[in-house]
């Protein structure tokens, strides 16, 4: 089983560097950790980066999960490759562009690109953004699914991911305490659905509501409270027609042993227990 302990970054293309700069630090409120010509690395907690811009195609999307070492690396390679996963690995130049230490790039049986990386660089000042949109770090992704039902046997049995609640057929799958980590969301094909910042309070929430609808960025859903993971939320679009969420309040599951994923409709009230109704 490949155990993938957290989420450790998302690497967008995108065709227009600056554009994504100016959204990422006037209007998400990140930290650029460093600018490499062809590349903007965002910070939002003690990495060096957990966000990744490159010049290139928007829909070139990739997410990565950190695995314990190597030697855990080597073995999940070898798992995929048995389940005629192709797996790529990491040469020298794309592990330092990702910084980390060694990893591993496949897709999902969707045909999400998905990297296992070992030792993503830390920095050692703390994250420090000039927008106080009061994030406490990056928290979890949503993903396209063909096929709901097939990407949760992939991400529960090949991977170590638990179902903490369904909405419909779509999984919210948790990787440590946290509700979830990985949000399925049905989709023509595969791609990154939505990018969740945790904030710190709901004074954030409801603060980068009128901040960024001040700077005209289109609020798609919320403020809002979901009903799975009990977190107040905010969804808005950010460069080449990306979703982004803050959101605080998201539950821990307390007993690993115990817990019973609960089975909601798939109808409104199940995505915001307030009224908030999705726009996208
Ligand atoms: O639409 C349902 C969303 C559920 C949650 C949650 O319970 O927190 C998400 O964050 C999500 O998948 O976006
Ligand atoms: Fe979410």
């Amino acid at each position: 089983m490949i155990e993938l302990k957290d989420l450790s970054y998302v690497r967008f293309g995108t065709s227009n560097l600056e554009d994504a700069e100016s959204f990422a630090t006037k209007c998400l409120g990140l930290q650029v950790g460093e600018q490499s010509g062809k590349a903007l690395y965002l910070r939002s907690d003690d990495r060096a980066h957990t966000l990744c811009y490159f010049e290139g195609d928007p829909a070139e999307q990739t997410v990565g999960f950190e695995v314990e070492d190597e030697g855990k690396l080597n073995t999940a390679a070898a798992t995929l490759d048995q389940l005629g996963h192709p797996v790529h690995a990491g040469t020298p130049s794309e592990c330092a562009l990702r910084k980390v230490k060694a990893f591993i790039g496949f897709k999902d049986p969707t045909g999400n690109h998905v990297e296992l990386v070992v030792r993503p660089e830390r920095s050692g000042r703390r994250y420090f953004a000039s927008r106080d949109a009061g994030i406490t770090g990056f928290s979890h992704v949503g993903l396209f699914t063909t096929d709901p039902m097939r990407d949760e046997r992939f991400w529960t049995q090949v991977c170590n991911a638990r179902v903490s609640d369904r909405i419909g057929d779509i999984a919210l799958m948790r990787v440590n305490a946290i509700h979830h980590t990985i949000a399925l969301a049905p989709g023509p094909g595969p791609g990154v659905h939505h990018v969740n910042h945790q904030v710190e309070s709901n004074d954030d929430v409801l603060r980068s509501y009128y901040h960024l609808s001040g700077q005209r960025v289109p609020i798609v859903f919320g403020p809002g409270r979901h009903p799975t993971s009990g977190a107040r939320f905010l969804y808005f679009r950010g460069p080449d027609g990306m979703v982004f969420e803050y959101s605080v309040g998201v539950d821990e599951i307390e007993d690993e042993e115990t817990h019973r994923p609960r089975q909601f409709g798939f109808e409104p009230s199940s995505l915001c227990m307030w009224g908030s109704k999705r726009s996208w």
